[in-house]
């Protein structure tokens, strides 16, 4: 069976907007159009997306004490719980529903992860962002406290869909779900550490998702050029490349041998190659050590062989 995500929250929280965001290519201004989603909402990303997992929109105003909500079937196959809280909007109301649906749900499967998106901070200073995911993680730690429910551990995560906070929480929540995680990392580690690379990311090219990356610290920026670097090569692919490329309707992959070399104004080179049919490995290298592509080149290879070799798949 497939890992399920959730995602649940108030309404008008912003959850089918992510989804559609994430999953489907949908620009930010669009969602403002969206309707409301009145049941739960089943997504089965698999046909278009490296990533094997069905996202449930779970609509705002689910109760709880409703027994035509079958909670066992929810929560039993649920790998991970996000629960979307409006930072723009008064969040007392959220946070009620965000114990009663945690504690429910940890009391059924006490294996989910809890990812808890502080959303729409795009309207909100630095200050205020840093401020408000201290008052609610306090506040919904506290609570949990006081139902002596100790270890059930919430992440947070400061999110909006206008720019690329909302890709970096999704790509953290989906690594955790990935069993071959650390074996992804360390195959990426060592191979930066053997091709003069600066750094490197492993994406979903249709959700921008980043699978893995090597061991060094990933800073927003870097990440932000190589999901704008995709966006550049699906453009071009869809206008230039061949006509299977848009994989019989049902989405985005990338063709065998896909290629992509951005040079930027500061001599750092952005390469991306094809490494499966949904996934690309996107590298920041120094001009100097491009010199050496052929070396960068074999590596890639190898890595291409291991990372089949880890989930058994043909390119
Ligand atoms: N400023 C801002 N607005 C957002 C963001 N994400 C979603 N919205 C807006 O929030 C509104 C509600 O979004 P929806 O995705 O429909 O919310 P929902 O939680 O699915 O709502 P229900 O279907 O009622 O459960 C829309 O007008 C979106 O454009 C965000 O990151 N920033």
């Amino acid at each position: 069976m497939k890992p399920r995500i959730l995602i649940m929250g108030l309404r008008r929280s912003g959850k089918s907007s992510i989804q559609k965001v994430v999953f489907h290519k949908m620009s930010p201004n669009e969602t403002l159009f969206l309707e409301i989603t009145s049941k739960i909402f089943k997504d089965d990303v698999s046909n278009t997306s490296f990533i094997n997992f069905q996202i449930w929109d779970i609509p705002g105003q689910i109760d709880f004490l409703d027994s035509t909500f079958d909670l066992d079937m929810i929560f039993g196959g649920t790998g991970a719980l996000i629960f979307v809280v409006d930072a723009q909007d008064d969040y007392m109301e959220a946070l009620t529903c965000l114990h009663q649906a945690v504690s429910k749900a940890f009391r059924i499967n006490p294996q989910i992860r809890f990812e808890i998106f502080i959303h729409k901070v795009d309207g909100l200073s630095d200050d205020h962002k840093i401020e408000t995911q201290r008052d609610i993680s306090q506040r919904a730690n506290e609570e949990l406290h006081e139902a002596s429910l100790i270890d059930l551990h919430l992440s947070f995560h400061l999110t909006s869909i206008y720019d690329h906070s909302i890709f970096e929480a999704f790509s953290k929540v989906v690594q955790k779900l990935i069993p071959q995680h650390s074996t992804l990392e360390n195959l990426l580690s060592s191979f930066v550490q053997n091709s003069g690379i600066e750094k490197t990311f492993l994406f979903d090219v249709v959700s921008k998702i980043y699978i893995a990356t090597d061991g060094s610290p990933v800073d927003m920026q870097s990440y932000e050029l190589c999901c704008e670097m995709i966006d550049v090569m699906l453009d071009m692919t869809c206008i230039y490349g061949s006509s299977g490329y848009l994989n019989k309707g049902l989405g985005y992959a990338t063709t065998q041998d896909s290629t992509c070399i951005i040079r930027l104004n500061n001599s750092n080179i952005l390469y991306l190659r094809e490494v499966t049919r949904f996934l690309v490995v996107v590298c920041i290298v120094r001009d100097d050590a491009f010199t050496k592509r052929g070396i960068i080149d074999y590596n890639i290879l190898l890595l291409k062989k291991a990372i089949h070799e880890v989930f058994d798949v043909r390119p």
